[in-house]
């Protein structure tokens, strides 16, 4: 009782200042790491210290201690090249969150509307290209950037149709191999090179069927806030990742609702709890995720 008050009489705005700073570290650090691979490690470890502290603080157990007090910096050397992926991608989607485009997209309801063309472009190619088995696989740029990505494919800077993306994924066509990214209502670029994912997901689906044109789409929903949109070449079926999960299986209306749902107008205010809905995934994307 009296650390108690002796902390309360010494505490301060500096104080304040310096626990709203820790706060601010965790929180960046669990916001990074939420929904993936990393949390579950995270857990593990956290529990493993938590045993580990009490056991050699209730029990006298000297040289376990010792053999413990050795190693805890060693793991703390360890953590970075663990978490290496997170934490690349984290500072990646930093670096990206600067950028102008992450700063003014979506602001317009002209842009909604466009969007809105946009996806019924990207809804009636995919039933279309599902109907035919062609595979496909098409981005859809939101606030990150894919300038990165682009330049790895064919720039081609053409109006979004049903026609243009039935060109791109016809088989055995230059274009055909690789993404097709969108931005805003164009097709900026064909057969661009992609991030695979590197998480299991896919590994443990029940078909355990999914390749690389899945992978690849599950790696930028990791890697960026873009949304993807596969049509498999084996089974026609079309599926949606994004934030690192892909929901499958999906008929045209679920695909143009899903879509939609990422482009609704922006609210007018912007609070923090605003951030966080708009962080959210929309209802439809909760339902049968694939995790
Ligand atoms: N890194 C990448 N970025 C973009 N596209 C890629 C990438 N890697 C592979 N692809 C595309 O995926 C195709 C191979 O798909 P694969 O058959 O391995 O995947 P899949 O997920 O099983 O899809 P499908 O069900 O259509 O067969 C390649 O021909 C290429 O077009």
């Amino acid at each position: 009782m009296n650390e108690l008050t002796f902390i309360f009489q010494r505490f301060n705005w500096l104080s304040a200042l310096d626990l709203f700073l820790v706060t601010l570290v965790f929180f960046g650090v669990l916001l990074l790491v939420r929904d993936t691979q990393a949390m579950v490690l995270l857990r593990g470890v956290l529990l493993l210290v938590v045993a580990l502290s009490l056991l050699t603080s209730l029990v006298s157990l000297p040289a376990f201690s010792w053999l413990i007090q050795t190693i805890a910096p060693t793991l703390v050397l360890a953590i970075p090249v663990i978490f290496a992926p997170e934490i690349r991608r984290g500072l990646e989607r930093l670096g990206r969150a600067g950028s102008p485009a992450a700063i003014f997209w979506q602001q317009s309801e002209k842009d909604v509307s466009t969007m809105r063309e946009t996806i019924q472009a990207v809804v009636s190619a995919c039933a279309r290209l599902s109907a035919r088995q062609h595979g496909a696989l098409i981005i859809l740029q939101r606030g990150d950037s894919l300038q990165e990505y682009i330049r790895t494919g064919v720039r081609l800077n053409a109006k979004v149709t049903p026609e243009l993306l039935l060109q791109i994924f016809y088989p055995n066509t230059p274009l055909h191999d690789g993404a097709a990214i969108i931005v805003r209502d164009q097709v900026a670029a064909a057969a661009c090179v992609m991030p695979l994912s590197a998480s299991g997901i896919l590994n443990r689906s029940p078909e355990r069927q999914m390749g690389l044109r899945h992978r690849a789409a599950l790696g930028t929903s990791e890697a960026t806030d873009a949304i993807a949109v596969v049509v498999s070449e084996e089974t026609g079926s079309i599926s949606i990742a994004h934030g690192g999960r892909m929901i499958r299986r999906l008929d045209s209306e679920r695909l143009e609702n899903i879509l939609m749902a990422f482009y609704q107008p922006p609210p007018k205010t912007s609070s923090l709890s605003d951030w966080f809905r708009r962080n959210r995934k929309p209802p439809a994307f909760r339902e049968d995720i694939e995790r």
